[in-house]
């Protein structure tokens, strides 16, 4: 099945048990599901197959960031997991992602979305000038696009504050826009974030949320909730 929304839910739990209790109260056909860090380093390989026999497609982020060749393994094991999307850090550089891209299209079958991850949501200037990059988030987010778009990657994880300036110059890059919060809804940790209409309007082509759905009192109805703010 191929899900039609716009909308990831991110499954950022310590153990499979909370996991699948969120993911039977979501619709795989209103939202695809996103495992992360915590989940699968808990839990490995076996959640994303369980989430994918429930009818759910998979963006698998573990943000791969290292030399070209053992980034381009890492990614050619994503692909043969059967995930949906994979992501890899831009800031590992031109031929790393190359090199991702090229073993992916060696492969047969269906193939995940390659993304690369420009400047973290949570990020903002003082954050960058902190690991010694003077520049605004913008600015160091068209950088990297510029690349992912030469190594043939499909798409970016940005903010969705990015969006217009980064439609503007690469197009065919899909954005996958993290930092999203309903009108209402706690920052956490995250800087640089726009609401679920507003990510849409300016550019983005997938909206992943999580702790806005995954810590509500009633998680279907704040995906319920967030489909609604779509359509309207
Ligand atoms: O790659 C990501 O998904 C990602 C990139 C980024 O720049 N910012 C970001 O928040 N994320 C992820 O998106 C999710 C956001 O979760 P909430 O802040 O709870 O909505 C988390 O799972 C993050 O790991």
């Amino acid at each position: 099945m191929s899900c039609q929304t716009p909308i990831i839910v991110a499954l950022d739990f310590p153990s499979r048990d909370a996991a699948l209790d969120l993911a039977a109260r979501l619709d795989p056909a209103l939202c695809r599901v996103k495992v992360g860090k915590e989940l699968f380093t808990r839990c490995g390989p076996a959640i994303v197959e369980t989430l994918q026999a429930q009818g759910f497609e998979v963006f698998l982020d573990l943000k791969f960031h290292d030399i070209p060749n053992t980034t381009a393994m890492a990614v050619k094991a994503a692909a043969e997991l059967g995930v949906w999307m994979v992501n890899v850090h831009c800031s590992g550089g031109l031929r790393m992602m190359a090199a991702c891209r090229e073993t992916l299209d060696t492969l047969n079958g269906p193939k995940p979305l390659l993304i690369g991850v420009t400047v973290l949501t949570s990020m903002e200037r003082s954050d960058l000038a902190g690991i010694g990059l003077d520049v605004e988030p913008q600015a160091q987010v068209l950088r990297l696009a510029g690349l992912a778009a030469e190594a043939g990657l499909d798409g970016l994880v940005c903010s969705a504050q990015e969006a217009p300036a980064l439609k503007a110059v690469q197009p065919q890059l899909q954005l996958v826009t993290p930092g999203i919060r309903p009108a209402g809804s706690a920052q956490d940790d995250q800087r640089r974030i726009l609401t679920p209409r507003q990510a849409l309007d300016v550019g983005s082509d997938y909206l992943v949320i999580g702790r806005p759905i995954s810590q509500a009192a009633d998680p279907a109805a704040a995906l319920a909730a967030v489909v609604a703010e779509l359509r309207g």
